[in-house]
């Protein structure tokens, strides 16, 4: 191996990625025991590698030199190895360094807490220590068992989660603190960035927070790590193009809107035109169910149908850079919700009622007035669920056009 990342878990890791993007070099995951890491450091066939948890602590033991951002923090993530000596660094720490400078509404003087006991939390806390900031509390998972945190940290304006609750797989996995309970809460700095919104990203927006994932401090520590493997410097300009790059690759796009109001058509046609995968949720729900919705519907019940659709809903958005389109009830079940959310922009497909098809459609039957019920209903969930919102009532390519344009200007934020 030349270079690669070494940790206990690595299915999420977007850091092969990165490192083609900085350095266009070979880079493997490769998922270890301890034992394993112990072999590969001591072996040292190998020319760069990061290390991710739990194993940033144990690595120092096996480099011979540490920069200032090792030793200040006591953990290593990137170790280079030049003619048998093993020199070791903590690219986190100039990563997170970038993201908290980047971002101008977080001032010296908020209260801080910090989430978490492991190495990203000591990383955290020096960097905001060397940033002078002068309230910052760090709370462990026994800190939340044995007190009532919510109290102990109320005062919080800015929290920064440096634990792995929420990552892919686990993305329902819920946060141990009631964010709600913290009136003076403004940010959630979530470290995590597989999904690129956390549920707890998605929690804090929702109570009108802002919240920013850990994407942003992942790529800055990436184009450090790459200047040390490469012995080469790298423009700071170019974290900011490779984050921009990496959401706008990653993200799907999702069509929500009433049935029969063209998601699937438009779909379809989006996703040749930008060069995607495309996935209809009905349609997978059919394959899976061997059935037409229809029959599902007639035969079993909308309920069944919910469920299933439920089901394909949870298997699909949490994978990246598709096209998607849902059937128009998508919204009805409110844990769907978070699921548009995790790694997708939203985009809303307004039509005029009386445009909408409703053949072979058995709940949009009944006329007008049927669809002006459920049109009442859902309309504002579609809007508050939406990131964009786009009328179909020109040409179907026109329409397609207008979203290829949102998607251009707006995907990378
Ligand atoms: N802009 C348009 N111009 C002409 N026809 C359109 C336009 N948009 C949609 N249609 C037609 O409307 C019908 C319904 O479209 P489609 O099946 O894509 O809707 P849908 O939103 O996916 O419905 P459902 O919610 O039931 O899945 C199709 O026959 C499609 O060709
Ligand atoms: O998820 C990842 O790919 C990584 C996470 C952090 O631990 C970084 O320190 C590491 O370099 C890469
Ligand atoms: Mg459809």
């Amino acid at each position: 191996m030349e270079y690669g990342l070494l940790g206990k878990k690595l299915i999420y890791s977007f850091s092969p990625m990165i490192h083609k993007y900085f350095g266009d070099c070979e880079y493997e995951l490769v998922e270890c025991s301890e034992e394993d890491i112990r072999l590969i450091l001591s072996g040292k066939k190998f020319k760069g590698l990061n290390i991710t948890n739990p194993y940033k602590i144990m690595a120092k033991e096996y480099c011979d030199k540490l920069d200032e951002s090792a030793r200040k923090t006591g953990c290593v993530n990137t170790i280079v190895n030049k003619n048998g000596s093993l020199y070791g660094y903590n690219t986190d720490y100039y990563g997170f360094l970038h993201m908290i400078k980047k971002i101008k509404s977080i001032k010296k003087e908020s209260p801080f807490s910090i989430i978490g006991s492991g190495a990203t939390a000591r990383m955290s806390k020096v960097v905001l220590e060397d940033l002078e900031c002068q309230s910052i509390k760090i709370i462990s998972r026994e800190d939340i068992k044995n007190h009532n945190i919510e109290e102990l940290i109320k005062d919080t304006e800015i929290l920064i989660n440096c634990t792995p609750i929420g990552v892919y797989p686990l993305v329902d996995e819920s946060f141990p603190v009631e964010i709600k309970k913290l009136i003076k809460l403004k940010h959630v700095i979530d470290l995590n960035y597989n999904p690129l919104n956390t549920r707890l990203m998605i929690e804090a927006n929702e109570l009108g927070c802002k919240a920013n994932s850990g994407l942003s401090m992942l790529v800055a520590q990436g184009k450090k790590a790459a200047e040390i493997f490469l012995g080469k410097k790298i423009d700071d300009s170019l974290i900011d193009e490779v984050e921009r790059k990496i959401r706008k690759r990653l993200l799907n796009i999702v069509l929500i809107g009433m049935p029969g109001s063209g998601k699937t058509v438009i779909g379809r046609e989006l996703a040749h035109r930008i060069n995607r995968e495309f996935v209809d949720i009905d349609n997978c729900i059919e394959n899976l169910h061997k059935m037409t919705i229809q029959k599902i519907i007639e035969k079993n019940g909308i309920r069944f149908f919910r469920e299933l659709e439920k089901e394909v809903v949870r298997e699909e958005l949490l994978s990246f850079s598709k096209v998607f389109s849902t059937g128009g009830g998508v919204i009805e079940d409110r844990e769907n919700w978070r699921y548009l959310k995790y790694n997708s922009q939203v985009i809303y497909i307004e039509r005029d009622l009386d445009q909408l098809d409703t053949k072979g459609r058995p709940l949009s039957q009944g006329g007008i007035d049927r669809l002006n019920n459920i049109y009442e209903k859902r309309n504002p969930i579609y809007k508050k669920l939406s990131d964009y919102r786009v009328k179909n009532n020109k040409s179907l390519l026109e329409t397609v056009e207008e979203i290829v344009k949102v998607y251009e200007k707006n995907f990378s934020y």
